[in-house]
């Protein structure tokens, strides 16, 4: 089986108001497709991740693998805006059976060609394990530079493992940074204290992670992120939907009691988009099985798309 599996031309459709005006278009009519265009530095890259073996190792309620083009049909329909059109289709990476650490060195490959072609990257899907790939993707296209991570999610996702999880990826990459002498700067923002073991807070102490609990988000994020993105020359953004609270966002592998609402999320996504500083983001553990109305793809979607709008 090929890990790569282009979209099937059913997803990308939506209403069709262009006879009204030329700009009376949504994003089904502005996405490019790889196969049709050639990329250009400008471009952002959207690729599928569709796996979630991550979240089957870490004990988690599976689903995530049907995230890609569930999000790519909530994102259609949308209005397309300012840096949509940048938004170039490059295909969906899927998981061979158990062989997560074969899909992740495909994603990972992928993600460092579109970066040091110029383009940046956003991917959608997968349980977390997609940060080990995605991150690793974004450090191997910049070696020297200063990566900073920001995570917006009620995980710290450090565990020990003895092998890939959903739950391990920021310590495959504090342990990827370390073999090659670079310096591992990592933010955990909208963390819940009560979803989270003493283990792993001694953990996240020890490898100097910058965190913003649920409860302070409102009072500290945007303050924190100040220094996180004057330290860096490159910001991976990666945005695990169970930060939210379940009745926001009940579609994900592990739901929030209390998490961090899309109103206070908003304002931070939007000053790390605007920073010139973004070069990769993702949205990960959407599991649809477990929406209500397709409520939770449509805000999903709406964080993409405003993304996409804001990384302009
Ligand atoms: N991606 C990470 N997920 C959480 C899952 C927690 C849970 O299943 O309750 C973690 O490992 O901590
Ligand atoms: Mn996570
Ligand atoms: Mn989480």
């Amino acid at each position: 089986m090929s890990l790569w599996q282009p979209v099937s031309p059913d997803v990308w459709q939506g209403r069709d108001d262009s006879s009204e005006a030329s700009n009376a278009l949504r994003l089904f009519q502005t996405v490019r497709q790889s196969d049709t265009q050639h990329p250009s530095g400008e471009d952002i890259a959207l690729l599928g991740f569709a796996c979630d073996e991550g979240v089957r190792r870490n004990q988690g309620r599976p689903g995530a693998a049907q995230a890609p083009d569930v999000l790519r049909r909530a994102l259609a329909n949308m209005a397309s805006h300012q840096g949509h059109e940048r938004l170039i289709d490059m295909g969906t990476i899927g998981v061979d059976g158990d062989a997560l650490e074969t899909a992740q060195q495909a994603l990972s490959e992928t993600v460092t060609a579109c970066q040091q072609s110029g383009m940046r990257t956003l991917v959608l899907g997968g349980g977390h394990e997609t940060a080990w790939a995605h991150g690793r993707g974004v450090l191997d296209a910049f070696p020297g530079e200063r990566v900073v991570i920001i995570n917006l999610d009620a995980h710290l996702d450090l565990r020990h493992a003895s092998q890939a999880t959903s739950g391990t990826p920021f310590r495959q990459l504090a342990l990827y940074c370390a073999e090659q002498q670079r310096e591992f700067h990592y933010a955990c923002l909208g963390v819940s204290r009560a979803a989270n073991t003493l283990a792993l807070w001694d953990e996240a102490a020890r490898l100097n992670v910058t965190l913003v609990e649920d409860l302070d988000f409102q009072q500290q994020a945007l303050t924190a992120l100040t220094p996180l993105l004057e330290q860096a020359d490159r910001v991976y953004l990666t945005i695990d939907l169970d930060v939210m609270p379940a009745g926001e966002m009940p579609a994900v592998s592990a739901p929030a009691a209390l998490g961090v609402p899309a109103r206070d999320l908003l304002p931070v996504i939007e000053k790390i988009c605007r920073s010139g500083k973004l070069q990769a983001a993702d949205l990960v553990e959407f599991s649809p099985g477990f929406d209500r109305d397709g409520q939770g793809a449509k805000l999903a979607a709406r964080l993409a798309w405003q993304i996409a709008h804001w990384w302009a």
